[in-house]
């Protein structure tokens, strides 16, 4: 923004006709928008040629100025462009580097040509305390290193300028514009989303600033982490949801020629897929499921007939990873298939739920569909094991969501506490509310070192041992870090009080992911069904390593 102006110009803006204000020293005509402002325009006309600086910071947080500021702001104060004069000579950069004290406990200082992670990388973000993984706010960290700070970079600037502004209207339209999918194709970010390694050959644009050798799953934690800031699960589902559990199947079980044929579309953003497992009638207990596929009598094709529900983005999918009975009861009868939608007799319906309003929770009804053999996923019959190697993958999603959405909602109460005062004080200022967050704090901080310790064992352990290990605990957490989920956003729904029951504005992401709670406490497996089997699957696997009793 060029003009600058002296606080005596603005002064002499101070009409209904021409009103303009200052908020931290830059220069807003609302003139026009005062008609449409929400909070009425009484209010505006009040401060109409003056710093309203104090007064904008009361009513609204950082996003309403990022959303609004191309529209309305017409310059800076002369004083702000002053400052921002570039300095003479560049500062240097101060390194601090830990030294051992004698008779103390402490860090080796890190030797020249030592591994990165032995030097906490620079510090990011906003510093709230547990706001952020704390590797984030230059703590040690085995795990993350530069080039997940760059990836983290990438992300979050994207997040912050073309998502976080527009997120309320895409959540009430319950849509996300097809442009923001396709760059999700076009940043290289879907190939990082399968659970391995980065698969060049089906991707024609790689992630920008993570070369496909580097990738590991904490780059994968870090996407689904950084788009989770928006605070919507609608968002986080539309964008990687479907695809997240509906692609990893056709990629570790598809047939060579099947992959060919249609992964390099789904990962370039063009197409979509979404994973229908869930029936009316079958939803945890996912080895009754009816939905039947029947063998034609030339052995060519599968006739599908049957329904699926809450599948999430399925209005949208060109592309149905399913779970179908093609045998006798139980797990043994269950195969997965891709259905295309082009196939005909596929139709769906969008449902009205909760939560998540931006995912497009689907009902979809299969009819006569003909389906080649050659778009078997998996083995006849053997399509369980499919199923259940895909759930680890689906959970962590479901975690890493969970945690991000916990921290928001602590962020979000944090800083309001910081600036609503109630009988005298700030909010912050009464220990009660300090106790809400520090109850917050405990559990994302346990639950996300929790999650980082199982990431690290996924990526030692490989595919395999992996599903037959760590089951049982990716379950635990899958429980712990949803109730972690519907306890911040509670807890945070009663700091903000009344603005987080109406929607929009200050409170706006609290009421949001309050109704995305249920979506996360019930989907890829209840938290009564985790936390069950997190004991069950650690015992049976401890059994076969020897565990005395
Ligand atoms: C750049 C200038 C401004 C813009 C773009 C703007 C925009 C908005 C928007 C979009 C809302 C809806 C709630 C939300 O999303 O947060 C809102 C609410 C409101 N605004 Fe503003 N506003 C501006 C300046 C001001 C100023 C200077 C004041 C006070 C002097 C003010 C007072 C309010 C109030 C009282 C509400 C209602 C808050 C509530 O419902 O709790 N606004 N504003």
């Amino acid at each position: 923004m060029s003009q600058s102006f002296s606080t005596s110009d603005v002064a002499s803006h101070n009409s209904t006709e021409s009103l303009w204000i200052i908020v931290d020293e830059d220069v807003y005509d609302l003139s026009k928008f005062q008609d449409e402002h929400p909070g009425g325009k009484k209010i505006l006309q009040r401060v109409a040629g003056k710093d309203a600086s104090k007064q904008f910071w009361k009513y609204h947080n950082e996003g309403i100025l990022k959303k609004y500021k191309k529209q309305l702001q017409v310059g800076s104060l002369d004083t702000k462009a002053k400052q921002e004069e570039p300095p003479q000579q560049e500062e240097k950069k101060i390194v601090v580097k830990p030294s051992p004290e004698p008779g103390t406990v402490s860090a080796e200082p890190a030797q020249d040509g030592e591994e990165e992670f032995d030097v906490p990388l620079d510090t990011y973000g906003d510093l709230i305390p547990y706001a952020d993984p704390n590797w984030y706010q230059s703590y040690y960290s085995p795990y993350f290193k530069q080039s997940h700070a760059d990836l983290r970079d990438e992300v979050r600037k994207w997040v912050d300028e073309d998502i976080m502004p527009n997120v309320f209207e895409w959540d009430e339209q319950r849509k996300i514009p097809d442009e923001i999918y396709k760059a999700m194709g076009e940043r290289g970010y879907l190939g990082g989303l399968l659970g391995g390694e980065y698969p060049t050959e089906f991707v024609k644009n790689t992630v920008k600033s993570v070369s496909p050798e580097k990738w590991d799953l904490f780059h994968e934690v870090l996407i689904t982490d950084e788009l989770s800031r928006a605070g919507s699960g609608g968002l986080v589902w539309n964008l990687i949801g479907g695809f997240g559990i509906g692609c990893p199947p056709v990629t570790r079980f598809g047939s060579k020629e099947l992959k060919e044929r249609i992964i390099p579309g789904i990962l370039a953003g063009d197409k979509r897929i979404c994973l229908a497992i869930t029936e009316p009638d079958a939803g945890s207990d996912v080895a009754n499921l009816t939905c039947e596929a029947k063998l034609t009598e030339d052995g060519k094709h599968y006739i599908v007939n049957g329904e699926k529900k809450w599948i999430t983005n399925g209005v949208w999918a060109d592309y149905f990873t399913t779970a179908v009975r093609t045998g006798g009861e139980g797990m043994n009868g269950i195969s997965v298939l891709l259905i295309e939608r082009e196939f005909g007799g596929v139709s769906t319906r969008k449902m009205d739920c909760q939560g998540v309003w931006s995912s497009g929770t689907t009902y979809v009804t299969f009819e006569d569909v003909k389906v080649p053999v050659g778009n078997l996923i998996g083995k006849h019959n053997k399509g369980f094991r499919v199923i259940m190697t895909n759930f680890n993958h689906e959970r962590i999603g479901i975690i890493i969501q969970c945690i991000r959405f916990s921290r928001v909602c602590y962020e979000e109460a944090m800083k309001y506490a910081n600036k609503r005062r109630t009988f005298g004080k700030r909010l912050y200022d009464h220990p009660v509310i300090r106790l809400k967050l520090a109850h917050m704090a405990r559990q994302i901080e346990a639950s996300w070192s929790w999650l980082e310790n199982l990431i690290y064992q996924c990526q030692k352990m490989g595919e395999v041992e992996a599903m037959l290990k760590l089951g049982g605990a990716i379950a635990g957490l899958k429980a712990q870090s949803t109730t972690t989920f519907e306890f911040c956003a509670r807890e945070a729904s009663q700091i903000f009080g009344g603005l987080s029951y109406s929607r929009g504005g200050q409170g706006g992401k609290v009421e949001r992911l309050y109704r995305d709670v249920r979506a996360y406490a019930i989907p890829g497996g209840s938290e009564e069904i985790m936390l069950d089997l997190s004991i069950r699957q650690a015992v049976r696997v401890h059994k076969s390593l020897g565990m005395k009793l």
